[in-house]
C-alpha cells in the first residue's frame, strides 16, 4: 500500500481544540507514511468547518435539540466526498454513526478526567465554599456536582475554553469544569492543576479520545489510518459507547462511563439532573483477552445493570419523562 497520490482532506470543526486534534492526526499520517512535511500537508490538508453546535451559543444544546450537533456538517462534507477523513472528539460522536460512515481509527486516549476551575483555586468538589454558583452546560457535570454538593447553584455556561474562563474572571460564576484533555491539547496552564478524582466526577463515555471517521466503503482511507489506531483505547471506547447506547444517552445527558485500561475497572452511572439520585454499577474486563465484541457485550451488560437499578426513574434521567 502506498500513500495517496491526490489530496485526501481531513475535516474537523473550526474550534481551536478541533484544529489541534486534526493537526495531530495529520502529523501521525505523515509519519506513518514516511512523507516529508510539505508533501504530507499537501496530501492530507485540513478542512475546518463550522458545525451547528458551534453556531448556537445562546441557547442550551438541549433546546437546540438532538444528537450529533457537532458532527452533522462534517458528516455531510464527508458523504459528499469533500473530505476523506473527519476528526472528532469521541464524546461528541453519537453512538450510531450516519449511514455510510464508520470509525477508521481511535487514537490513544489522553487523561480522561475533568477539572474543577475555581476562583479560589479549589480543586475538590468538597472544598468549594457553601452556596456558590457554578457554570456548566453539561447535565452530567451538573448532576454529579449537585449529588456531591446539593447546596450549590448551577447556571448554564457554554462557549470555548477562553469564553468560559473569562466568565470565571468576570466574577459571574465561582467555578466551572473542563476536560483535562482539552486543556492539555491547548497547552493551557490550567491543565497542570489537580484533576477531579474519578469517583468525584466520572467522565463522559469516550471522554479524551479522538476518533477518525471515514466513508464505510473507503478501503484505502481505512488502510492509511490503520497505523494510527490504539487497540486498548479502542476497546475502552467500544465498551463505554455500548453502555451509552444501551441507555440511549449522549454527552448531554447525566450519564457517565469509564473503562480504566490499567486497573480494567469498568464503571458506569446515571443520575437524575438534580443529582438527588445516582445509580452506579461496576464490572471488570480482562483487557488482555477481550475482543471488541467482548467489550461491546460488557458495555451492554453494564448498561442493563444500571437500567435495572434505576427502574422507572430512567425516563426522568433521559429527559423523556
Ligand atoms: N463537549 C465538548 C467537548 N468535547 C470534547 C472536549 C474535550 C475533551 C475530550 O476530548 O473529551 C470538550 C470540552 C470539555 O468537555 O471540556
Amino acid at each position: 500500500m502506498k500513500p495517496p497520490s491526490s489530496p485526501q482532506p481531513i475535516a474537523t470543526r473550526r474550534s481551536p481544540l478541533a484544529l489541534v486534534q486534526a493537526r495531530d492526526v495529520q502529523a501521525r499520517l505523515i509519519a506513518a507514511w514516511g512523507l516529508d512535511a510539505e508533501e504530507g500537508e499537501r496530501l492530507f490538508p485540513i478542512l475546518g468547518l463550522v458545525s451547528t453546535g458551534d453556531r448556537i451559543q445562546d441557547r442550551t444544546l438541549l433546546e437546540a435539540g438532538g444528537k450529533g450537533l457537532f458532527t452533522k456538517e462534517i458528516d455531510e462534507a464527508q458523504l459528499a466526498g469533500e473530505a476523506t477523513f473527519a476528526v472528532h472528539s469521541m464524546k461528541d460522536v453519537p453512538t450510531e454513526l450516519p449511514e455510510g460512515l464508520a470509525l477508521g481509527a481511535i487514537l490513544e486516549r489522553e487523561d480522561p478526567r475533568d477539572m474543577l476551575l475555581a476562583r479560589g483555586g479549589e480543586t475538590r468538589l468538597a472544598d468549594l465554599p457553601e452556596g456558590v454558583t457554578v457554570g456548566t452546560a453539561s447535565l452530567r457535570r451538573q448532576a454529579q456536582l449537585l449529588h456531591a454538593r446539593p447546596d450549590l447553584t448551577v447556571v448554564p455556561l457554554r462557549g470555548n475554553v477562553d469564553t468560559r474562563l473569562g466568565r470565571l474572571r468576570d466574577g459571574e460564576i465561582y467555578a466551572t469544569f473542563l476536560a483535562r484533555a482539552g486543556l492539555n491539547r491547548l497547552g493551557r496552564d490550567e491543565a497542570l492543576r489537580e484533576p477531579l478524582a474519578m469517583d468525584e466526577m466520572l467522565p463522559a463515555a469516550a471522554q479524551a479520545a479522538v476518533g477518525v471517521a471515514v466513508r464505510a466503503d473507503d478501503a484505502e482511507a481505512r488502510t492509511w489510518l490503520a497505523p494510527l489506531n490504539h487497540a486498548a483505547t479502542e476497546l475502552a471506547i467500544v465498551a463505554e459507547r455500548a453502555f451509552l447506547r444501551k441507555l440511549d444517552g449522549s454527552c448531554r445527558t447525566p450519564i457517565a462511563a469509564h473503562l480504566n485500561n490499567e486497573s480494567m475497572d469498568f464503571t458506569g452511572e446515571v443520575l437524575t439532573p438534580d443529582g438527588q439520585n445516582r445509580w452506579r454499577e461496576q464490572s471488570r474486563i480482562d483487557m488482555k483477552k477481550a475482543t471488541l465484541t467482548d467489550a461491546d457485550t460488557a458495555g451492554q451488560t453494564l448498561g442493563e445493570a444500571v437500567r435495572a437499578a434505576a427502574g422507572d426513574r430512567l425516563a426522568e434521567v433521559l429527559g423523556t419523562a
